[in-house]
């Protein structure tokens, strides 16, 4: 299949900072394509910067063969762009909102308007400046869907949705893919991308670390469970459990914090043995994950030795 979007090389610097750093990428057309990292990472750089609204130090990037600097106007036709942040006029209803995304698109079916207003249970009677920060993004959202464009740009779409709307979300990317149409979003959460694309790049600090299929984020994926038991348990028959990194023992041995990579099956099975008051499982940041278990600054060196296109 084609690329859709090409990145070659790209730099922006905001003075003597860094913004992103000589990133190279493809995203295939009908692909659901996730570009991950932590917060700062040089996402929404990026993102800004195949949108035209900063221009690069060098480098290039292409979207349907189009030059994102030169030939934006045209590339705008194509793109429905969710933004980080949306700025829009205070006064207005997300229903006027909508009405002038709509205008300015040349018309869109009311019928799909309709349809993604209440999939994403959107009040459009209320005025912008009363939206909460998630009824703000599911304006961006719907905006971005609404004219069924042929490349989604999407930079953090669900932070602030609650889970039923991520759900949903998630459902309306799907249906893009299955149209043949392409999605490229933005996240810091691990397990968000992994639920939707099929390939995904890794940005950190600025630069790309990792760019392959969703599957090759196992070996980065970690998760923290926590153990209650009733009465202190031995901690060395944890540590040497398939899946187990590290055990941290508190409350004198009767809580066990546990990094887990992988299937939790022999910590769950050893679990079993004592009395279990409480099991909580929870995913570490990715700055965490980078910070704790990719130290060091050769980080970005080594895995950028095993990028597969
Ligand atoms: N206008 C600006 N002026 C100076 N530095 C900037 C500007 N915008 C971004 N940066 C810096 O560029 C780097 C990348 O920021 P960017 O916003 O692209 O990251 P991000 O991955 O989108 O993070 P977040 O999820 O927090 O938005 C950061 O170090 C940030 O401080």
């Amino acid at each position: 299949m084609a690329a859709i979007i090409e990145v070659n090389n790209l730099t922006k610097r905001y003075g003597n900072k860094r913004g992103i750093t000589d990133v190279s990428f493809q995203v295939e057309e009908g692909e659901v394509f996730g570009f991950l990292g932590p917060n700062g990472a040089g996402k929404t750089t990026t993102i800004r910067l195949l949108m035209a609204l900063l221009r690069a130090n060098s480098g290039t990037a292409c979207i349907a063969g189009l030059d994102v600097w030169r030939e934006s106007v045209e590339i705008k036709r194509l793109v429905g762009y969710l933004p980080g942040e949306l700025a829009l006029d205070p006064n207005l209803t997300g229903g006027q909102i909508l009405t002038y995304f709509g205008h300015l698109r040349g018309g869109v079916d009311q019928a799909y308007l309709k349809q993604l207003i209440a999939r994403l249970e959107f009040d459009p009677s209320r005025k912008f400046r009363h939206y909460s920060s998630g009824n703000k993004r599911k304006i961006g959202i719907i905006q971005a869907f609404m004219h069924r464009p042929r490349l989604l740009i999407l930079d953090e779409p669900t932070s602030g949705l609650d889970p039923l709307n991520q759900q949903e979300f998630e459902r309306m990317v799907k249906e893009v893919r299955d149209d043949g149409r392409t999605v490229f979003l933005s996240s810091h959460i691990l397990t968000e991308v992994e639920q939707t694309c099929k390939r995904v790049a890794i940005i950190r600090e600025g630069q790309l670390v990792r760019v392959g299929s969703v599957e090759e984020l196992k070996d980065i994926k970690r998760y923290e469970v926590t153990i209650t038991f009733a009465s202190a348990v031995p901690v060395e028959d944890f540590k040497q459990l398939d899946g187990v990194e590290q055990v941290e023992a508190l409350a004198a041995g009767r809580t066990l914090r546990l990094t887990v990579q992988g299937q939790a099956d022999a910590v769950i099975k050893a679990a079993a043995r004592y009395p279990v008051i409480s099991v909580t499982s929870h995913e570490p940041s990715l700055e965490d994950i980078f910070m704790r278990y990719y130290e060091g600054d050769n980080t970005a060196t080594r895995e950028a030795s095993h990028v597969v296109h």
